[in-house]
């Protein structure tokens, strides 16, 4: 039987538009930050303060969550003095989603007047001296499904987003890594903390050996089957972005006898997803608040 990838879904300006109006009528609350909880990290969301919950099922033209650890609901609220959204589950591609229904939540908060995107994800350590349960705070990536033509940017360019040809060599913001980097010195954590570079494969398979091997040649450190889509987007809307890397698992490149399982990575979460709770709120308590937020 012959397989074809999702075709395009093509999203209009109107669509993206009509969605940030229907969020905005209910709440009053207008976010400068939207932060994307990755697989089994959406504890952050519980702790913003005046909390509104609304589910992916009710919000026009909004995807819904398939994976287990994602729970599929926007949580606005406040969170160091910042009005934040966070996206408690997201889309991958390899739900059958394709580059424009991923990335389709981080253009309508852009409309809403979010300035600032922090990504988390669950990930794969490659670099050698990576523990599980560390933290890689994103210093670049490795937009894989990209390179080879399934870029969200792919097809006509609206203008009213951004440019047609997005510079992607300072995508992670200079300014918050340093502020991030000050406060992991800050925490006393700099042991369990690294930076690096992020690669997305488009999964669902977890890496064979060799794949593993050439991702760690390619100048990858972590690996996972998200985030650089929803990068690439937020820049190309302007958005500053920030993001994180909790190692779940290592990938194996040599033993044949040990396996990669989301049971293992969700384990990994729940007992580390506190400490990178707790530098993500480090960081945003020095963060200065848009007066607007006050
Ligand atoms: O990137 P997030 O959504 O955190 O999840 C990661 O964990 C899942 C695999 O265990 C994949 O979805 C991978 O991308
Ligand atoms: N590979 C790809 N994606 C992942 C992994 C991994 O080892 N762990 C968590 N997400």
């Amino acid at each position: 039987m012959a397989t074809t990838a999702p075709a395009a879904h093509r999203c209009s300006y109107e669509d993206y538009e009509a969605t940030a109006k229907w969020l905005g009528s209910q709440t009053e609350q207008r976010p400068k930050m939207a932060i994307i909880c990755g697989s089994g990290l959406g504890g952050l969301a519980e702790q913003l303060e005046n909390r509104v919950v609304i589910p992916y099922r009710d919000i026009p033209n909004f995807p819904q969550t398939t994976v287990v650890g994602h729970q599929g609901q926007l949580v606005f609220g406040t969170l160091e003095g910042h009005q934040c959204v966070c996206m408690q589950g997201r889309f991958h591609t390899y739900e059958g989603y394709d580059v424009n229904q991923v990335t389709y939540p981080v253009r309508v908060f852009s409309l809403l007047g979010v300035r600032t995107l922090v990504v988390t994800n669950a990930a794969g350590g490659l670099n050698s001296s990576f523990s599980v349960g560390d933290i890689m705070l994103i210093k670049d990536h490795i937009n894989l499904p990209g390179l080879v033509g399934n870029n969200p940017l792919c097809g006509p360019n609206d203008d009213r987003f951004g440019e047609r040809f997005l510079c992607t060599s300072d995508a992670y913001d200079c300014d918050l890594l340093a502020l991030a980097q000050q406060t992991v010195e800050k925490q006393g954590i700099r042991a369990s903390v690294h930076q690096g570079v992020y690669c997305m494969v488009s999964g669902p398979t977890y890496e064979s050996i060799a794949e593993g091997r050439a991702l760690r040649t390619l100048g990858a450190d972590a690996v996972g089957m998200s985030t650089a889509l929803e990068v690439v987007v937020a820049r190309h809307c302007g958005l500053r972005v920030l993001g994180f890397s909790l190692i779940t698992n290592k990938v194996v490149t040599d033993d044949r006898t040990l396996k990669a399982n989301h049971a293992e990575v969700l384990v990994a979460d729940n007992n580390r997803a506190q400490d990178l709770q707790g530098l993500v709120r480090g960081i945003l308590a020095q963060m200065s608040v848009d007066p607007e937020d006050l």
